[in-house]
């Protein structure tokens, strides 16, 4: 078994499920646990660095709130600069917005103008990939920034929502994730 593969392994165990949270029909995949023990949180950050090997990362591009968990350390250990992408009204400055709808309800997300320079190599993080709204505003907050996305990298994703097939760009997803709807 691969390095990742194992950590993989390891980190799945360390998840907790919550049905009907936030809303009827949902199993939230809670993963703060991780973060709670400094080996779980190393492994998570290590699996990353493997997957990302020697390609050359500008900037780490992290989720507000759960991609900032771990955003910021994975863009220390890819010495790599990070950007927040913040929900609205929270960053200063001349900001880029985009909408977007995500399994339950919609939101929108902000960057600030001109912290990603033109032409950078970007990888955008989150927790979870479920219908891929967030991650799809944030690749368009760095698109308008005319940065380069390399990839989208997330904890799980939600495969029955099929929220890669709006990325239009890799997507590595580090532990395997829930294949039906609760009560499907
Ligand atoms: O693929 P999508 O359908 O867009 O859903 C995934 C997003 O939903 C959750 O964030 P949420 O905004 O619920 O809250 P958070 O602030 O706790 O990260 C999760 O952390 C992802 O960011
Ligand atoms: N099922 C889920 N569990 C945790 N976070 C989520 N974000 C969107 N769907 C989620
Ligand atoms: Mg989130």
């Amino acid at each position: 078994m691969s390095e990742i593969a194992s950590i993989a392994k390891e980190l799945k165990g360390a998840l907790k499920q919550f049905p009907n949270f936030p809303s009827e029909g949902v199993l939230f995949e809670d993963f703060l646990p991780i973060f709670a023990q400094p080996e779980s949180f190393q492994k998570l950050v290590k699996a990353f660095q493997l997957h990302i090997g020697e390609t050359k990362v500008d900037y780490v591009v992290g989720l507000e709130s759960r991609g900032f968990l771990f955003g910021p350390t994975l863009a220390l250990a890819l010495n790599a600069g990070f950007i927040p992408v913040r929900k609205p009204g929270k960053l200063p400055g001349p900001t880029i917005c985009a909408e977007f709808q995500k399994e339950y309800g919609s939101d929108k997300f902000e960057i600030q103008q001109g912290v990603i320079p033109k032409g950078s190599k970007v990888v955008i993080v989150d927790d979870i990939l479920a219908t891929g709204g967030s991650a799809f505003a944030a690749g368009e907050l760095v698109n308008k920034s005319e940065a380069e996305i390399l990839e989208y990298l997330f904890v799980m994703e939600l495969d029955f929502l099929h929220g890669r097939d709006k990325l239009g760009k890799p997507v590595f997803t580090l532990l395997s994730g829930q294949t039906e709807k609760l009560g499907a």
